[in-house]
């Protein structure tokens, strides 16, 4: 395997107390580096246990993770973290905290970003951060995590709290990043249109376990969704991720093992038919990163 990968996960899980509380588990995938990368699944699914296992703040139980070719621990210089809950120093300021920023990030603090995203929200840089509203933390956080011009941004549902116009403006500045340093972002979200326009690769975990990985294209290209009468015949060769009869007629999204015969008429699938397919179902066969597998 070659090792431009950002985050490499092998094996990886993660349980919780001595009980079988696997909160993932056997999750195996690799992201390449300047990717901009959706993680999707269900509340529960481990979305933000995957973040903490490649931001260092938890460790695997079993199996590992690698960040930038190293450990977490040694990548965490490199590495920009925003955490679902957003943790910051209540008594600091907004300037306080974009100085402490600078100061933790001597050799590659930038400024002038870590301003513009503070800006944009109007924030009087003399408020204290225990004064803010969340979405204005929110923005305090990620002027933090992208003023340190890292090389890979893990932000766990960063646009939970901002109003549309913050999301859009703030989701600019990201990909802004992304193409001028070839910062590899990876972004939790419920919000499927969100990331629609702006991700290239998909992580989608349900239930501990990595259900699809690898870019959205590909994914999209393995899947199609197909219409025929109830009672035609010959889906069962191919993958069926999700069936439904309506009337006398039956939809399916499918893994496509072969030509389909004429009974069928086949689209493409969007990347919302994709995920929501594979969340109601979280029976069907996961399909893993080709070069994961
Ligand atoms: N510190 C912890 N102690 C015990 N169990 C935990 C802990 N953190 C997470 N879990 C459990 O691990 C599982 C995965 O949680 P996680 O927070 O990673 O899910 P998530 O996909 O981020 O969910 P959401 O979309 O609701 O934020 C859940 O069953 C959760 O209860």
């Amino acid at each position: 395997m070659s090792s431009d990968a950002a985050l490499r996960a092998d094996a990886l899980g993660k349980r919780f107390g001595r009980r079988e509380n696997w909160a993932l588990r056997d999750c195996s995938f690799r992201l390449p580096t300047g990717r901009v990368c959706a993680v999707v699944g269900p509340n529960g699914a481990g979305k933000s246990t995957l973040l903490a296992l490649a931001a260092g703040l938890t460790a695997p139980t079993e199996g590992s993770v690698t960040v930038l070719g190293t450990t977490p621990a040694a990548a965490r210089p490199r590495v920009g973290f925003v955490a679902q809950d957003k943790p910051l120093y209540p008594q600091l300021t907004v300037a306080e905290t974009l100085r402490m920023g600078a100061d933790l990030n001597p050799e590659h603090w930038d400024a002038a970003v870590a301003e513009e995203v503070v800006a944009g929200g109007d924030l009087n840089p003399k408020a204290r951060i225990r004064s803010l509203s969340g979405g204005q933390r929110t923005r305090v956080a990620l002027a933090l995590a992208v003023g340190k011009r890292p090389e890979l941004l893990l932000l766990d549902e960063p646009m939970a709290d901002l109003d549309p116009l913050a999301r859009h403006e703030l989701m600019g500045t990201l990909m802004a990043q992304a193409a001028q340093y070839g910062t590899t972002i990876v972004m939790s979200s419920h919000v499927v249109a969100e990331l629609e326009d702006s991700c290239d690769h998909l992580l989608l975990v349900g239930g501990g376990r990595i259900r699809l990985a690898g870019e959205i294209d590909e994914l999209l290209a393995a899947h199609l969704r197909v219409a025929g009468a109830a009672d035609a015949t010959g889906l069962g060769a191919h993958t069926v991720v999700e069936s439904k009869v309506t009337g006398r007629q039956l939809t399916a999204l499918i893994r496509p093992a072969g030509p389909l015969s004429g009974e069928w008429r086949a689209f493409a699938p969007s990347l919302d038919e994709l995920i929501l397919a594979h969340l109601r179902n979280p029976g069907a066969p996961a399909l893993p990163e080709r070069s994961a597998a």
